[in-house]
């Protein structure tokens, strides 16, 4: 696909002054949080911040008809849409025909210059879980994207080929931007993310021959799909960049949305970049939607390998689903980093590329890794089945049959974990929220990388773990009082009682929030007079 080169976004409406900063500038800020900028985002804000409230009341509908017993299933109000064997989605757009390996990164300089000249065919610069979201990393972010766009940064390969694609991957509906105010509410910080992006980059990115991309986290369903598409509509139409230019690729990572994974397709079907898996957000939701009862007691996470039944069956559908629309599939992130040990490098090696080639043989046509130095772990991978092929759209996967049952088969592993297995999760936890709170938004540790997502499921399970009593208070305590002690010795500097306050807060209280992010932004990394919402 070819796309005409455009002229200079049409722009010439009056600042919207009902949108207000209410931070202080930073350096260079005022290269993207400009009036015009502001002005778009707020029109985003003003058009679509009522349905995102609504949806974010039917996410908890859903979620108590669920834990009252309502059956999950797929829905039957859209069988024709699945039936129907005639619609396809976009073809990929320019730098997105062969994903063989994607590799994801907060968007800051040093990273983003890894990660471009890495040899990964795409870059998914992550706001959403790999970004502590204080201002200064929010629009730092946007500069680190604008200056990569506008040629200012080295991304050339060493190797030679070209750079990676950038793809962004927004902050969720669930947050808003407490430092953006529309009409003296918080701006949705996915309209936030996605906004400022879109407004400072996609013309020169539609001009260098390619186009705003994007991977949008923690969809529930395929209404949401169809705000998100509806938003692209509006912002294309409000910059005079023709309709079908954005591309975005959607992770199936909540449950409910894996038995909407075809529907979300055909929502976003004019933009669509295709499908993804991610398991730790898709573990959460797991928890988070059925955590109550005792088939779906999730053990250690050693214990719940890829292969598992209900986690298989996901990827399973998602190929199918994806190649019978001409949608790319791609593969889940490795949580897995080299370590300086020879042994235990060669180890993690060994496991990626196990993964990466059971990936490739089911049909994915990518995957994700986390790593520079596991990109050609996970090319070596699909090379072997892709070869010179950019993708393998055209393998069908109508031998699989996936059903309700299949997709929530959790019960053969389930189980309650070791002593081990909490002290991780404890360890984990802490040590992320530490380092969130401290405004990084990736930790590594032990040969693993950890983002918000980690952190969110590892005191997920530490909560599901005290719900079903195998596991009880004291026994968390105590290990928190040693793991925070481990963590001020290692890291003197680190908010060791505040990152402790925010795992009881999160984990030990019956009233522990859905997410731990919301409330812990508003409390920690707000640091300005809050906007009333
Ligand atoms: C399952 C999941 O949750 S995955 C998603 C969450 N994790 C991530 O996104 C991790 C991305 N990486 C990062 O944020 C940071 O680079 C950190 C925190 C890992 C850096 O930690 P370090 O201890 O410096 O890592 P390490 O020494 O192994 O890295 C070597 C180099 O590769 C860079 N690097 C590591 N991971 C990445 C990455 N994903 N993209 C780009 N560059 C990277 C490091 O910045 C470092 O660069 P330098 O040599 O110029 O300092
Ligand atoms: O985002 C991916 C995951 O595995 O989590
Ligand atoms: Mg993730």
């Amino acid at each position: 696909m070819s796309l005409t080169a455009l002229p200079h976004p049409v722009h010439d409406t009056a600042p919207d002054s009902r949108v207000a900063v209410l931070a202080s500038p930073g350096e260079r800020h005022d290269e993207i949080v400009t009036p015009a900028a502001l002005d778009f985002v707020g029109r985003l804000a003003a058009e679509f911040g009522e349905r995102r409230r609504d949806l974010l009341k039917e996410r908890r509908r859903q979620a108590m008809r669920l834990a009252g017993g309502s059956p999950l299933d797929f829905p039957m109000v859209t069988s024709a849409v699945r039936a129907d064997p005639r619609w396809r989605v976009a073809p990929p757009a320019p730098g997105l025909v062969d994903r063989r390996v994607e590799i994801t990164a907060p968007p800051r300089r040093p990273e983003a210059v890894e990660a471009l000249r890495s040899g990964a065919q795409v870059w998914i610069a992550d706001f959403s879980d790999a970004t502590s979201p204080t201002w200064e990393n929010v629009i730092g972010g946007q500069l680190t994207l604008r200056d990569v766009v506008e040629g200012r940064v080295d991304a050339a390969p060493a190797g030679g080929g070209r750079p990676a694609t950038v793809v962004v991957r927004p902050r969720g509906w669930h947050l808003d931007e407490e430092h953006l105010a529309y009409e003296d509410r918080p701006v949705p910080a996915a309209l936030v993310d996605f906004g400022l992006y879109f407004f400072h980059c996609a013309q020169p990115l539609i001009d260098a021959g390619y186009g705003p991309y994007f991977s949008l986290p923690k969809l529930e369903n395929r209404y949401e799909a169809r705000l998100w598409n509806d938003v692209f509509d509006t912002a294309q139409g409000l910059l005079g960049i023709p309709r079908g230019t954005v591309r975005a690729c959607v992770p199936i990572e909540t449950v409910t949305a894996a038995f909407e994974m075809e529907e979300i397709l055909h929502e976003l079907r004019t933009h669509s970049s295709g499908l993804g898996i991610g398991h730790e957000e898709y573990l959460t939701s797991l928890i988070r939607t059925f955590g109550h009862r005792s088939d779906f007691l999730l053990p250690d996470r050693a214990r719940i390998p890829a292969t598992a039944s209900f986690l298989h069956a996901r990827a399973e559908l998602v190929v199918r689903v994806c190649h019978r629309r001409g949608a790319h599939a791609v593969g889940a992130v490795s949580a897995r980093v080299p370590e300086a040990d020879r042994a235990a490098r060669a180890a993690t090696v060994a496991a990626v590329r196990l993964e990466k080639e059971r990936e490739a043989e089911n049909g994915f046509d990518g995957s994700r890794v986390t790593h520079p130095a596991l990109v050609p772990v996970c090319r070596a991978a699909f090379d072997e089945v892709l070869g010179a092929r950019p993708h393998q759209l055209d393998r069908s996967r109508d031998d699989i049959e996936v059903t309700a049952a299949h997709l929530l088969s959790v019960r053969r592993i389930a189980g309650p974990p070791t002593p081990q297995g909490v002290r991780a999760e404890v360890a984990v936890a802490l040590r992320y929220f530490a380092a969130w709170q401290a405004g990084h938004g990736t930790v590594t540790m032990a040969g693993r990388t950890a983002d918000a997502a980690t952190a969110e499921l590892a005191r997920t399970r530490i909560r599901q773990w005290l719900r079903h009593r195998v596991l009880d208070r004291e026994t968390v305590l105590a290990l928190v009082d040693e793991e925070a002690a481990a963590l001020a010795a290692d890291s003197p500097t680190a908010p060791v009682t505040e990152a402790r306050a925010l795992l009881e807060r999160t984990a030990l209280t019956s009233e522990s929030p859905l997410c731990f992010t919301p409330d812990a932004y508003t409390r920690h990394l707000v640091s300005v007079p809050v906007a009333s919402g």
